[in-house]
């Protein structure tokens, strides 16, 4: 699927300007509070009709405004989720379920009650009331809701922030699944980095109302300087690999990447199966020879790229591990006391222990 944005749009001061395209499975929308995301969903969504432009589907469009073409919500087939689940309250969740679907003609009922509920978790839950459900199990039920209502793009805004943390990490795996068995592109906006790191397949960075940067997910979060500056340490590479083994002795999982093999700590995922890892720039080290001595057990070599100066006493080195760039936030300090210049060999040391489960993931399978 092509998902086609080229619109501008005005509400009082605020002036959103965006164009781009993007085939991924799940496209983040990511930035911060007031760079336009939600405006952005809501015109894919067709709540807002933006002054300018066009948005299209596989070369439909869904608004056209050059020809007038204006898709109203229920005939865009638009899937929408948003932050508090909005169940109907007097209805059960069976019923909330069953909703969307008597909207859609039976000819384009493609989505498959119990398939959707198995996917979800959410079979016990059919015949009690949104009052009596958890915040994760109602946006479950949200997410079943809009499923069911079979359609060709669904919007997720901010699905997880009224969540704590226990909650998203239940639901997390939910979306994982979405993304790579519903068979739906999903736009996902959201501005976590680590709930983009992990889900999403490409990534739309906005910044007051126009595109700062868009692509896959792995070239763009490498890029700190699109990050602000409380952001920029979470920042940093995004690496698939392929679990080699355990340690048992030391619950200890090796993965390997293209970058080289990490050692992470014991995660429940069977050998030859696949991971996402994000490796943030504040966790990596840079040494100039390979450090002995030192409790961190991942060293990589690689050639530093580049060296970009940052607020304060901060610099982020990107190295070239084997074509894969991984990005360490050091001092200015130590890299002068290092000498290290662009071009020069060194080595990228990762603490095991910053590998947890906010920056562990399993990919999207290749498209
Ligand atoms: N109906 C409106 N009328 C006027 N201005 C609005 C309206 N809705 C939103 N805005 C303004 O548009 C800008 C973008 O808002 P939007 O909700 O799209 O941002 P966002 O990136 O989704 O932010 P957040 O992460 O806080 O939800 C903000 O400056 C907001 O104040």
């Amino acid at each position: 699927m092509m998902l086609s944005v080229d619109v501008s749009h005005r509400q009082g001061d605020f002036t959103l300007d965006c164009r781009f395209d993007s085939e991924g499975r799940l496209t983040a929308l990511f930035g911060p509070s007031g760079s336009g995301k939600t405006t952005l969903a809501n015109i894919i969504a067709g709540l807002v009709r933006p002054r300018r432009g066009v948005v299209s589907i596989d070369g439909r469009a869904l608004v056209d405004t050059g020809s007038g073409l204006f898709l109203p919500p229920h005939r865009r087939r638009v899937g929408y989720v948003f932050q508090d689940a909005r169940l109907f309250p007097h209805m059960s969740v069976a019923a909330n379920l069953r909703y969307g679907r008597n909207y859609v003609p039976a000819g384009e009922r493609y989505a498959d009650f119990d398939h959707v509920v198995d996917l979800l978790g959410i079979g016990h839950l059919q015949d009690r009331h949104p009052a009596g459900l958890s915040g994760g199990e109602k946006q479950r039920v949200a997410i079943g809701r809009a499923l069911l209502a079979s359609p060709r793009l669904l919007l997720m805004d901010e699905p997880l922030a009224a969540l704590d943390d226990a909650r998203k990490g239940e639901i997390l795996p939910y979306v994982e699944r979405l993304r790579d068995e519903a068979g739906i592109p999903i736009v996902y906006v959201s501005h976590s980095i680590a709930e983009v790191g992990r889900l999403a397949t490409d990534m739309v960075v906005l910044a007051g109302g126009r595109v700062s940067a868009s692509g896959p997910t792995a070239a763009i979060m490498q890029r700190l300087d699109l990050l602000s500056a409380e952001e920029q340490p979470e920042g940093g590479a995004v690496l698939d690999g392929t679990v080699i083994g355990h340690d048992d002795n030391f619950d200890v999982t090796e993965l390997r990447t293209r970058a080289g093999t990490f050692r992470l700590p014991r995660i429940a995922a069977s050998e030859g199966s696949t991971l996402r890892v994000r490796i943030r720039a504040r966790d990596v080290l840079v040494a100039t020879r390979r450090p002995e001595g030192l409790s961190a057990l991942n060293v990589v070599p690689g050639t530093l790229r580049a060296l970009e100066p940052r607020e304060g006493a901060a610099l982020d080195a990107s190295i070239d591990c084997n074509g894969e760039i991984l990005v360490a936030r050091i001092t200015r300090q130590s890299a002068a006391t290092l000498g290290l210049v662009p071009g020069g060999a060194v080595f990228a040391v990762v603490k095991t222990i910053s590998f947890d489960s906010h920056n562990t993931a399993r990919p999207a399978p290749a498209a």
